[in-house]
């Protein structure tokens, strides 16, 4: 039976255990939207996970959303990200890039030539945006012209490419939390006529050429998606999730994905009305868990075979060396959600491994 502890093989490449960082926005990139030093000395120190997912970095200079995430776009940033990768492979570690766009989920402020930001339609979100002046109300989109949609997926690929260049193990496209790829997929932010937008073979159009472009770049194993079927946050919802997303993990068995990544439940309201176990069996590949996991129903997780990974968010933050924790069921540094967001080395690389009773 495998548990946590046990390696697994993601296509030819065999990761050491199945404890994966997940992808975590801590908005600490340095100028130019670049990966500094500290970026560095954060993601080497938690290389013993089996896989490292990066935090969402933007694939185009409009693909932002928040101040200070990191980008893939330019010579500077695949630069920057190089001395991540060097750093995690000198660990003996294994890291992909998670492909960020955020859509709507962006402001007019921190977009090139203050444009607006794009979405499926033109519907604006609830709530606001963060910007370097503080909050302001999203905006209402501009709605993607069905001839703009090739330069996404463009920017989709370029983006894979310049992943590779950096030293990437892989990337992962972020298609999850009511950003640009899931704004096309649930039918609370897709109204359009044309051919992605409608019915949900329609609504996945663009993830689906997008994830055919990338795994171009890659090749199999190399590339895995992430979904949230129930996760409110950014104001997003599907009429019918179970079956949108049973849709979603049917089609993407056909492309040879390294896996499908999957917050479970609602991140906000701690709703979980989906079947994951159903959803887990509309996926051919690996199936990677995600949201309140703890060490015991991770394993629990593995040893069932509801998922073939486990992915940890605020445990990672707060424990570079969780998976050594873990194996040897030590106490856990307690998160503190105060510096999640912006700031400097404190609370972001002033964890300490665990020292010795
Ligand atoms: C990239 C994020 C996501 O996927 O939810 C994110 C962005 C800002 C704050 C928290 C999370």
């Amino acid at each position: 039976k495998n548990n946590l502890f046990s390696p697994i093989l993601l296509g030819d490449m065999v990761l050491a255990n199945r404890i994966i960082m997940a992808p975590l926005t801590r908005n600490r990139a340095g100028e130019g939207n670049v990966p500094q030093d500290m970026n560095v000395e954060y993601y080497r120190q938690r290389a013993g996970a089996g896989l490292i997912i990066s935090e969402g970095s933007q694939i185009s200079a409009s693909g932002i959303g928040y101040p200070g995430t990191p980008g893939i776009h330019s010579e500077a940033q695949v630069a920057g990200w190089k001395r991540v990768t060097d750093a995690v492979h000198d660990e003996g570690g294994r890291i992909f890039i998670q492909l960020w766009h955020t859509g709507r989920i962006s402001h007019s402020s921190l977009q090139p030539d203050h444009i607006l930001p794009v979405a499926p339609s033109a519907l604006k979100a609830a709530g606001q945006a963060m910007t370097y002046e503080g909050l302001h109300d999203f905006e209402t989109p501009h709605a993607l012209t069905l001839d703009e949609l090739p330069g996404i997926v463009a920017e989709y690929a370029t983006a894979a490419q310049n992943a590779k260049a950096a030293g990437f193990d892989g990337v992962e496209i972020h298609a999850a939390n009511g950003y640009l790829l899931d704004q096309f997929l649930r039918d609370g932010t897709n109204r359009r006529e044309d051919g992605y937008g409608g019915d949900i073979v329609n609504r996945m159009r663009l993830l689906v050429e997008v994830v055919g472009k990338v795994i171009a770049v890659w090749g199999e194993g190399r590339v895995g998606v992430r979904v949230s079927p129930e996760n409110s946050f950014n104001d997003i919802k599907d009429s019918q999730p179970q079956q949108t997303f049973n849709a979603v993990a049917k089609k993407l068995s056909d492309y040879p994905l390294a896996y499908l990544h999957v917050l479970e439940g609602d991140m906000l309201t701690g709703e979980r009305q989906v079947d994951y176990a159903a959803l887990r069996n509309c996926f051919a590949g690996f199936y990677m868990a995600n949201n309140g996991y703890d060490l015991e129903r991770g394993n629990e997780a593995i040893e069932q075979g509801h998922a073939d990974m486990v992915a940890y968010g605020k445990l990672f933050i707060a424990n570079p060396d969780l998976p050594e924790r873990f194996a040897k069921n030590l106490p856990l540094n307690a998160p503190d959600q105060a510096t999640f967001y912006g700031g400097d080395e404190k609370g972001y690389t002033d964890y300490p491994k665990y020292v010795g009773a």
